[in-house]
């Protein structure tokens, strides 16, 4: 049987190096990030549902209008889950066909911000929460993204649940404070999980 494990963490903690870690380590990951751009920009209902909601500028010429949906996104976690709610049911939809295509694998993944929020938590056997300390994320983050202000990666943050309650639904915690080393974690998760 395939175990899914389900890896999220906030904006910045290390989703992305932790899901590229469990890829080096065979396991085939699906990137919640890009799978959602993906369907956005190819699904009728929730091309439909968006223009409703925010105008048919958000799609220009075609292409979704990421500052757009960016704004109004992240101006207010409200707003988050109105967009997550038109999104990702379809995503959970894909995210289990991909998982029925991968069930040879003894580990499959799925990486994303929202893992809980968006209601993912009863798709994967396992939560597993990537966990860095807040001044770090933004450091992270200032480095990494340098069309982002401090201010707008704080609104991300925002919009994103806490950590503290995060924590509380996940069944393991991957600490990646810089000091921490990741991979001994993750072989300790792997073997823990297996059923
Ligand atoms: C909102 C958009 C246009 C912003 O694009 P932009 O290039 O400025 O940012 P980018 O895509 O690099 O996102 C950076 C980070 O923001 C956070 N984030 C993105 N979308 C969301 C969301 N719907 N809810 C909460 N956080 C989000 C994530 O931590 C993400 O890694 C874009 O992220 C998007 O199309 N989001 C919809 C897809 C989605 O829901 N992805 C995140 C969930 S897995
Ligand atoms: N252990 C680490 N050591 C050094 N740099 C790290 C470490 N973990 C993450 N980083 C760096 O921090 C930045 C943020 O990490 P990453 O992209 O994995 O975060 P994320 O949780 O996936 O964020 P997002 O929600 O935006 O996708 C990246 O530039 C990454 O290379």
């Amino acid at each position: 049987m395939t175990t899914k494990i389900g890896i999220t963490g906030g904006i910045g903690s290390g989703k992305s190096v932790v899901a590229h870690l469990l890829k080096v380590m065979g396991v085939p990951v699906y990137i919640a990030d890009d799978e959602a751009k993906r369907i956005t920009s190819t699904d009728a209902e929730i091309r439909q549902k968006l223009i409703s909601l925010l105008g048919e500028e958000v799609f220009a010429y075609g292409v979704l209008n990421k500052p757009l949906l960016a704004a109004y996104l992240f101006s207010d976690p409200q707003h988050a889950s109105i967009v997550n709610g038109i999104i990702h049911p379809k995503v959970k939809e894909d995210f289990i066909n991909w998982v029925s295509q991968n069930q040879h694998c003894p580990f499959v993944a799925i990486e994303s911000a929202i893992l809980i929020e968006a209601g993912f938590t009863d798709a994967v056997d396992i939560v597993v929460m990537v966990h860095a300390p807040l001044e770090l994320r933004l450091k992270r983050l200032l480095r990494r993204d340098f069309t982002l202000s401090e201010e707008q990666i704080r609104n991300r943050i925002q919009s994103q649940m806490d950590d503290e309650a995060k924590r509380k639904m996940a069944d393991f915690v991957i600490v990646n404070d810089d000091i921490t080393p990741v991979i001994p974690q993750l072989i300790t998760l792997m073997n823990s999980a297996s059923f």
